[in-house]
């Protein structure tokens, strides 16, 4: 079953009366890529949350399907996936367990888990990393670990948020091209995303400034 996203004219304030988010529209469709740029501070990550059903708008809704999302819960339960800018990776579990733990959590049977863990590392190529301590990894390998995680939950959403940022060129290139195999197995891919190469691969483009948005690429 494939799925849209809509955010519908959603503001969003950290502090009351200091919106972060002004009236922001925008839908994301099953088999596209939509990339969310901006400067730092633009409020991506703002946005990513709000698609996710961490953060609650103030005013305007996200929706999946046509239906509001109502926390993260429900989100969570309607397969909306994010990877988080901060990896969100427990340090004292290998590589490995940190994508098996979730995908247990999320249903999976620990056979499929195991499975589909190797695999998702293999992606990414992490393989020989499956049993290291995330901390004892690099930095771009840790963003990777937190990618597999995301990827092996096959979402009908996948937020990625600067999944990119700390990758060398060819594991940016491989990592996009996994976004494309999410987006081609029909989910809806949305990257925040600094990187004006990664915003090109996508198949539009949306530009927050100053809390506003404009369809830069439809
Ligand atoms: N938890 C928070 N509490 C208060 N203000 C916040 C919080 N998180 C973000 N902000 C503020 O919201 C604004 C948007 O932040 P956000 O992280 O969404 O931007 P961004 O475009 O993702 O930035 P970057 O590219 O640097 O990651 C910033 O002014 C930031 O200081």
């Amino acid at each position: 079953m494939t799925s849209s996203l809509e955010v519908d004219r959603v503001t969003v304030e950290y502090t009351a009366g200091a919106p972060v988010l002004r009236d922001v529209s925008v839908a994301a469709q099953a088999g596209r890529m939509l990339a969310v740029t901006g400067p730092s501070g633009a409020g991506k990550t703002t946005l990513l949350r709000a698609m996710a059903g961490v953060l609650r708008p103030v005013s305007g809704a996200v929706a999946v399907d046509g239906k509001p999302l109502r926390d993260r819960d429900d989100a969570v339960s309607r397969r909306v996936v994010l990877i988080p800018q901060d990896n969100g990776l427990a340090t004292i579990l290998t590589a490995g367990e940190n994508v098996q733990v979730v995908l247990v959590a999320n249903g999976f049977s620990p056979e499929d888990a195991r499975r589909a863990t190797a695999e998702s590392l293999e992606h990414v190529g992490l393989s020989a990393q499956a049993g290291q301590l995330v901390e004892e990894l690099s930095g771009g390998q840790q963003q990777r670990t937190a990618i597999a995680r995301g990827l092996a939950l096959s979402g009908a959403v996948l937020l990625a948020d600067e999944v990119t940022s700390e990758l060398d060129a060819a594991n940016r290139a491989r990592v996009l091209d996994l976004l494309r195999a999410e987006a081609d197995r029909g989910a809806c891919v949305v990257l925040a995303t600094h990187d004006l190469e990664a915003a090109a691969a996508c198949d539009a483009e949306l530009h927050l400034l100053d809390g506003a948005a404009e369809l830069v690429r439809a």
